[in-house]
């Protein structure tokens, strides 16, 4: 039985318009201590609004929505900044200060609990800069400590960006289709990577992917968002690509419904 002591993002029929456009509609979601969830879902289906609401980014229409016992939507500014401290992003693109070195990359990572700017890997505490390492080292990557973040290819990049994040000391990972721009070796080794922090450290991981395998091969749940509706929430253990190939269904205005495949042939004739 799940202890709700465990659970560290609730969302309770949480609906997020922009103008007239709905992102989520009445998103009911719970999820629990060291859990890796990827979310899932056609373009413009709602995931990356729904990662934005749970750290504070998006305001939402109406519900609520608490992470890290935090009611997100009744947060001040300062309450959302706080939350921020122990919530990593980790964005498609890295996200990474090129012309810097990837340990002041890492470095960045620790800002939050300074009280003074650092400018440079040589002004930040000593203990800081041996943690920069391990975290550096944590994704393999200690070697390159001096490199400057823009020679490493995307694989590497985007495990810098994982070792900044850890530098956080965050509960909660939230993770905008981290691999997007990787091949499928780097792909692997960047969802093992996650998988590892989220299991070896009970950090929790809400990530976004395009990838249905390796969803089902690194997810410990899964949730299909269909225009802003969680349209599934199953563990992964057990399911097969045919499980979760609905969530590609387009509802055409009619009501009719066709896979993505039908609609894409169809408009290409
Ligand atoms: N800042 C914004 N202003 C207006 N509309 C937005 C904004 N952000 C998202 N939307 C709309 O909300 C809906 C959900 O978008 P969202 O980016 O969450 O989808 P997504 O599932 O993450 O898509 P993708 O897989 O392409 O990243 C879309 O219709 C999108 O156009």
């Amino acid at each position: 039985m799940i202890d709700r002591k465990d659970i560290v993002v609730s969302a309770h029929d949480v609906t997020k318009k922009f103008g007239s456009t709905t992102a989520l509609k009445n998103v009911n979601l719970d999820v629990h201590r060291g859990e890796m969830l990827v979310l899932l879902g056609l373009s413009g289906s709602g995931k990356s609004t729904l990662l934005r609401c749970i750290n504070g980014l998006h305001p939402i229409t109406s519900g609520n929505i608490t992470a890290l016992d935090t009611r997100v939507d009744l947060a001040s500014r300062k309450r959302k900044r706080e939350l921020r401290k122990n919530v990593g992003f980790i964005f498609q693109h890295f996200n990474l200060v090129g012309r810097l070195s990837c340990i002041e990359n890492v470095l960045v990572g620790g800002l939050g609990r300074l009280t003074i700017p650092r400018y440079g890997a040589v002004t930040y505490p000593k203990a800081m800069r041996a943690e920069a390492l391990r975290c550096l080292d944590r994704v393999g990557l200690v070697d390159f400590a001096e490199r400057r973040a823009d020679t490493l290819s995307g694989g590497q990049q985007q495990r810098v960006a994982i070792a900044r994040t850890l530098m956080q000391r965050p509960s909660i990972v939230l993770a905008d289709e981290p691999v997007a721009s990787l091949d499928p070796e780097n792909a692997g080794i960047v969802m093992d990577l996650l998988q590892r922090v989220c299991t070896e450290e009970k950090l929790t991981v809400v990530c976004t992917l395009h990838q249905v395998d390796l969803a089902l091969g690194w997810a410990h749940r899964l949730v299909g968002l269909r225009d802003g509706e969680v349209v599934l929430d199953r563990p992964a253990a057990g399911l097969s690509r045919e499980d979760i190939m609905p969530i590609y269904q387009r509802i055409a205005p009619a009501g009719d419904i066709r896979t993505m495949t039908e609609t894409t042939r169809a408009e290409s004739t």
